[in-house]
């Protein structure tokens, strides 16, 4: 028979290990912990010295406490104290037998252990098998224990209440025996003197967890400090001692918390049943400590909740949480919002402990790749994207290299829409990436720069390293890509190749005359100067990269850029990275999917196939699918469908999370009792999607310290009536870039008062942001004549004024809208229509040909032969 450990004699005696190790030591029988294995003749010594005592056991039934913590905070000191002493005893002593012992006795007896263990051994029978069938259903003690072991919890108020409302007495005497005998058992004289009498004093019970808590620091002491301040005691049991180690023990726990979990979600209803129907039931001793030591609760919620929400986890009421709050000056409610810290913070204060979910990227999951085969794997193209400062000259250099001329083409002198091309040297293809050059398309460089194998960093020679050059390089490092620096404008006089080279070797970027390793290409975009070079330095640093892929598999890689075209439909620009991509393929990309139609190369030249590195515009989608989206090849279009489908539902969620305020309870508080946190909700909507990133990109930055810009949705297409509801339900403006509302969105913009701003120069729209967040712009509306109208007849009625008598020539007349008399041609009168009725009823439009009776705002000088018209003032696009 192998050696009986010290936990598992002291679970078989009901003893604590500690307890059986005092005994041990008094005997001079050295162990070193609960873990040590006993000799056969201790085990016996054990047995007989503890043995006897099993029968004392009953008496120490009882223990059933339930407390509320919140309920404590409320109650006077007095009655706290009173009752802390009279009811419960048991409270004191659990909490004297661990927080007035040395902190090292706790480390010794492994709480999280022995659940588990005690579980794991029982049936085995290290213990007599009888005492688990001796434990029966109602074995009211041990469910009390359990109770109380959740005292933390004020799910079980409901029987505190009980305890509290029925008379107590006889198990506190019960207590109190046992009491006795623990410290008989356990405790120094000194401390039996303290403990003696009525118990020991809450004070001293605070002082001792005050002790463990600052062993565990950080939270804890915060919670507890805060009870401090308020001269509170939440009389957290003992175990609370044990959360830090259970934190620190993380994942080593896991399965510990796990039976924790299930061990009270499977017994706690019935213990509470049990409690109340066989009250008089005694208890088996050797439960207790193990009971003890389930405590703590641990609960799994997620990044945000409610105060709801989290109230329903921990089973309490969400009055108790708002409570609390109060109590530290947060006013909630519960529908209110609260980020895991601040839920973690709130659940510690009812002794709970918190695990954050774990939330699964299903579309990640999607995209899940294995490691190809080296062996199948060939040389491919490397891609290069040029990378720097506005104006530095990226597009002259792109364009000098394809011998096209694209700047004249850009609206307000922006790139703005990523292509990508094909240059060859010597035989050696390289994939050039479209990147535009503002600022604003830091998003798309930053894909850019994820697609992308080399950077070419672009440096005005005359000009040197700006914000965006530093940017561009961070960009690229944290890409883990190769950076390539062309030294452009070399031409212009002021040209200083030494000073770029010196400026940016501050960014770790050394030429290699220099010792270093950067490639430096003094270049001119104007003059075609060092061209030949770079192109040269570029396919040199593709063969020290070894670029490979595997041509013969499913196609993968990126979108581009896609757009809606009206005769194609949805038209991407996608770049293979690996495997072949040929027409016919079912392929999915973000929420897009379909078989692709028809290819074309950078050149406009139909092809069939499309290897790695290969760029290529796709037909054939059934939506537009965003810029950097990945894309896959997929078995079938079932496949392919079904992929896009996950997609979507789980961007949909994701919308929803992000939507979700992200500021903190503490920061939402501040901000708003200080009255300076506003919110700038946005729709983008744009013609292609390079665009909205870039706008979203540049809104977002606006963001300050008071007004915080928040992205609500971003689209490609016309503004349509979702994007005008869903504006007009989070009180957000539109904007629209190169984009017109449709006729429904229009009507219900103006129905809802929405804002809609449409631009073609995106300079124009972050400039406008910026102002409508420095001082609320005034839009610029501009008059919309609704139709004309002729006065046939004036009526006088009393308390109403003159009432013209009109026949619609054109147009309509709304209820509401200006109006304008006018009389041989001069206007004289220029307002708002009073009333405007059928016959004798108010009608909201008249239209053309119908007559219909008018009353002015204010006016009453109306003349047969008044001629009037209707208009509304609408705001311009700009
Ligand atoms: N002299 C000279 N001028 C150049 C050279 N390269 C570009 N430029 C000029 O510099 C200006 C900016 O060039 P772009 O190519 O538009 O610069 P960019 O970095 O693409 O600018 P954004 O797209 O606005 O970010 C243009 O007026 C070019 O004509 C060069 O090598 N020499």
């Amino acid at each position: 028979m192998s050696k009986i450990k010290v936990y598992e004699l002291a679970k078989e005696l009901g003893k604590t290990s500690k307890e059986l190790m005092e005994f041990l030591a008094e005997k001079n029988i050295e162990v070193k912990s609960h873990m040590s294995a006993l000799e056969d003749e201790d085990t016996e010594m054990l047995r007989k010295a503890f043995g006897k005592k099993k029968e004392e056991g009953p008496k120490k039934k009882n223990i059933v406490h339930v407390f509320r913590p919140q309920n404590l905070r409320d109650s006077k000191p007095g009655n706290r104290q009173g009752r802390s002493q009279g009811n419960r005893p048991a409270q004191g002593q659990q909490e004297r037998s661990q927080g007035s012992r040395p902190v090292q006795n706790q480390a010794e007896r492994p709480q999280g252990n022995r659940p588990a263990q005690g579980q794991a051994e029982r049936p085995q029978g290290s213990r007599p098998v009888q005492n688990q069938a001796e434990r029966p259903q109602g074995n009211r003690p041990a469910q009390g224990q359990q109770e109380r072991s959740q005292g933390g919890r004020p799910s079980f108020g409901q029987a505190d209440r009980q305890r509290q409302s029925r008379p107590v007495r006889p198990s506190g005497d019960r207590r109190d025996d046992r009491r006795e005998e623990k410290r008989e058992d356990r405790r120094e004289p000194g401390d039996r003197n303290r403990g003696r009498g009525t118990g020991r004093p809450s004070g001293d019970r605070r002082d001792d967890r005050r002790e463990d808590r600052r062993d565990q620091g950080g939270r804890f002491g915060d919670n507890k400090d805060r009870q401090q301040r308020r001269g509170q005691s939440i009389p957290a049991p003992a175990l609370e001692g044990q959360k830090p180690q259970r934190n620190k023990n993380k994942g080593k726990d896991d399965y510990k918390k796990k039976d924790y979990r299930n061990d009270d979600e499977d017994r706690m209803p019935k213990g509470r049943k049990q409690k109340q129907e066989q009250k008089p039931q005694m208890q088996k001793p050797q439960h207790k400590e193990q009971k003890q030591e389930e405590t703590i609760k641990s609960i799994v919620i997620p990044e945000v909740l409610t105060i709801q929400e989290l109230a329903d986890k921990m089973k309490v009421v969400p009055s108790a949480i708002v409570k609390k709050l109060f109590m530290q000056g947060k006013i909630v409610t519960v529908n209110q919002e609260v980020d895991y810290e601040t839920a973690e913070e709130i659940a510690l204060e009812f002794d709970i402990l918190c695990e954050k979910e774990e939330v699964v990227d299903v579309i990640e999951e999607l995209l899940k790749e294995d490691e190809e085969d080296e062996k199948k794997m060939k040389k491919r193209p490397p891609v290069v994207c040029v990378m720097g400062h506005v104006d530095h000259g990226k597009t002259s250099l792109l364009d000098a290299i394809r011998h096209t001329n694209v700047i004249d083409r850009e609206a307000g002198g922006i790139t703005q829409h990523i292509g990508a091309y094909v240059a060859e040297v010597n035989g050696e293809k390289i994939t050039f990436l479209d990147t535009p050059g503002h600022e604003a398309f830091t998003a798309m460089r930053m894909r850019g720069a994820n697609s992308t194998d080399i950077a070419i960093l672009v440096v005005a020679a005359d000009d040197g390293v700006m914000p965006q050059t530093v940017e561009a390089i961070n960009h690229a490092k944290a890409a883990g890509i190769e950076i390539v620096v062309a030294v452009n404008k070399i031409d212009k006089p002021s040209a200083n190749i030494d000073r770029v080279k010196q400026e940016l070797a501050e960014y770790e970027l050394i030429p290699e005359d220099w010792g270093g390793s950067t490639v430096f290409v003094p270049v001119s975009a104007k003059t075609g100067e060092g061209l030949e070079d770079l192109m040269e330095m570029l396919i040199l640093t593709a063969e020290m990269l070894e670029l490979k892929a595997n041509p013969n598999r499913r196609a993968r890689g990126l979108v581009i850029e896609a757009q809606l075209d009206k005769g194609k439909g949805s038209v991407a620009t996608v770049l293979v990275q690996k495997g072949t991509l040929r027409v016919g393929d079912p392929i999915a990309a973000g929420s897009a999917y379909g078989k692709v139609r028809a290819m074309m190369d950078d050149k406009g030249r139909r092809v069939k196939e499309a290897g790695p590195s290969m760029p290529v515009e796709i037909l054939g989608l059934n939506d537009v699918p965003n810029a950097g989206e990945v894309f896959v090849g997929c078995k079938n279009e079932k496949e392919a469908r079904n992929f896009a489908e996950t997609f979507i539902s789980q961007s949909k969620v994701k919308l929803l999370e992000e939507t979700k305020s992200k500021l903190s309870l503490d920061d939402l508080f501040t901000q708003i009792q200080e009255g300076n946190l506003k919110e700038l909700g946005i729709v983008v909507k744009a013609d292609v999607q390079g665009s909205v990133e870039a706008i979203k990109q540049s809104l977002l930055k606006l963001s300050n310290d008071e007004v915080v810009v928040k992205i609500i949705h971003g689209g490609v297409g016309a503004i349509n009536e979702s994007d005008v509801s869903l504006a007009s339900a989070s009180n957000a403006i539109i904007i629209g870039f190169n984009v017109r509302p449709d006729a429904t969105a229009k009507e219900t913009a103006e129905r809802e008062g929405v804002d809609i701003r449409l631009y073609r120069v995106i300079y124009n729209a972050i400039e406008d942001v910026e102002a409508a967040m420095k001082g609320m712009l005034d839009p610029v509306f501009e008059e919309k004549v609704l139709g004309h109208a002729e006065v046939r007849q004036t009526f006088k009625a009393s308390g109403v004024g003159t009432i013209a008598g009109a026949y619609v020539l054109d147009g309509t007349f709304e209820r509401d809208c200006q109006t304008r008399i006018m009389r041989d041609g001069i206007v004289i009168y220029d307002g708002k229509l009073a009333s405007l009725k059928r016959f004798k009823d108010d009608v909201k439009e008249v239209r053309a040909g119908y007559e219909c009776g008018f009353v002015f705002e204010n006016y009453n000088d109306i003349k047969e032969g008044d001629q009037v018209e209707s208009f509304k003032m609408v705001e311009i696009p700009r």
